[in-house]
């Protein structure tokens, strides 16, 4: 007897991951795994283990308490809650359409849980050998597509029987992701009034890492570029800026705190923010440029601080997803 070998398809939505709840021992087992990851720190190892346990580890947990306590809803981290109703909307469509109605939609975290391990046990057993990951991060960097791409073969690493995995490295330029960028500002425009200024914040790597190779930077730019290019921006009417500096070294400038309180100093009236790297609201939009950015402009003098939020489970970015799942499976 011949046996043949069918091959069942599934995609992973993946995103960067999040606590598994707003307490200090949890923030601290999250940042353990995240800032160990050479791909994100590349300090040398052993400088930066005793920087990373004997005085990061020690005071950042407890200081993050609060701010991921004023984000929590309703038992879940945005971040998790938000790619579980992405991977609900996507699976619905996906049942829609003849050609992909028997792909299964799953998601996992490249730190913290579900981990790939889970996830790609649970698929195996259910029989789906055929896997497109999908990185929610339009920018390529290696400090977050290549980390994950790095989880997911220490995952697979660990596999007898290995499934066929598809990657999607970026999807920065792709139309359906600038229109629904360009959608979202419009529509936020119709129902709240046009701003004098729109701001596109990104999160910040170190520039070490973009003089040694990283496109990161180039890919915001182009993204950026597009945007105003299909909202019809003049150079006046938009700017862009990275946020989420962490220590000492330089980091792609300008930064967005730095620039908040710029602008506020010049009593600036209407501002809006998009941060088009966020496939999902999280710490980093909700808190850091809603709250802490909002405070540093407002408190400088200025008003009118608009943040629009991120993609997150609106239609127009299921239709990207759908499209970038149909492009590459
Ligand atoms: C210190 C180095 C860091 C680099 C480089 C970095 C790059 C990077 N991060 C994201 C997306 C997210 N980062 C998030 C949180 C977060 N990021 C860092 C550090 C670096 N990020 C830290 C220490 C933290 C934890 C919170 C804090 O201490 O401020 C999150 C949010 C997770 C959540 O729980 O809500 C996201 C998402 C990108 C896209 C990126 C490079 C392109
Ligand atoms: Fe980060
Ligand atoms: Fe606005």
């Amino acid at each position: 007897m011949n046996p043949s070998v069918d091959s069942k398809k599934a995609v992973l939505l993946v995103n960067l991951g999040t606590p598994d709840e707003p307490t200090a021992p949890a923030i601290r087992r999250y940042l353990k795994e995240f800032l160990s990851d050479p791909r994100v720190i590349e300090t040398p190892r052993v400088i930066w283990w005793f920087i990373l346990n004997l005085i990061i580890l020690r005071f950042r947990p407890s200081k993050l308490v609060e701010p991921y306590s004023g984000i929590w809803q309703d038992g879940e981290s945005p971040i998790r809650r938000i790619t579980n109703q992405q991977v609900a909307k996507l699976q619905q469509r996906l049942n829609r359409n003849i050609q992909t109605q028997h792909v299964k939609v799953a998601a996992a975290m490249t730190y913290g849980n579900p981990s790939f391990q889970t996830v790609l046990k649970e698929l195996q057993v259910d029989g789906y050998d055929d896997i497109l990951v999908l990185p929610l991060y339009p920018q390529y960097s290696a400090t977050t597509t290549a980390a994950s791409w790095d989880a997911l073969s220490r995952a697979i690493k660990k596999m007898r029987n290995i499934p066929q995995v598809h990657f999607i490295k970026r999807y920065c330029q792709h139309p359906l992701y600038i229109e629904a960028l360009a959608t979202t500002v419009r529509n936020h425009w119709e129902s709240t009034g046009r701003q004098a200024k729109l701001f596109f914040s990104f999160h910040g790597i170190p520039k070490s890492y973009i003089d040694k190779g990283d496109p990161y930077q180039s890919e915001c730019i182009t993204t950026a570029n597009l945007v105003a290019e299909a909202l019809q921006l003049s150079d006046d009417q938009w700017q862009l800026c990275y946020q989420s500096r962490v220590g000492a070294a330089e980091w792609l400038k300008p930064y967005t705190d730095e620039t908040m309180k710029a602008l506020g100093n010049t009593k600036l009236k209407g501002l809006d923010v998009i941060c088009p790297g966020f496939s999902a609201d999280c710490l980093e939009t909700i808190e850091e440029i809603d709250e802490e950015n909002r405070g540093y402009f407002e408190a400088a003098g200025g008003s009118d601080f608009h943040y629009i939020p991120a993609l997150n489970d609106q239609d127009i970015h299921i239709d990207l997803l759908e499209a970038l799942v149909k492009e590459n499976l």
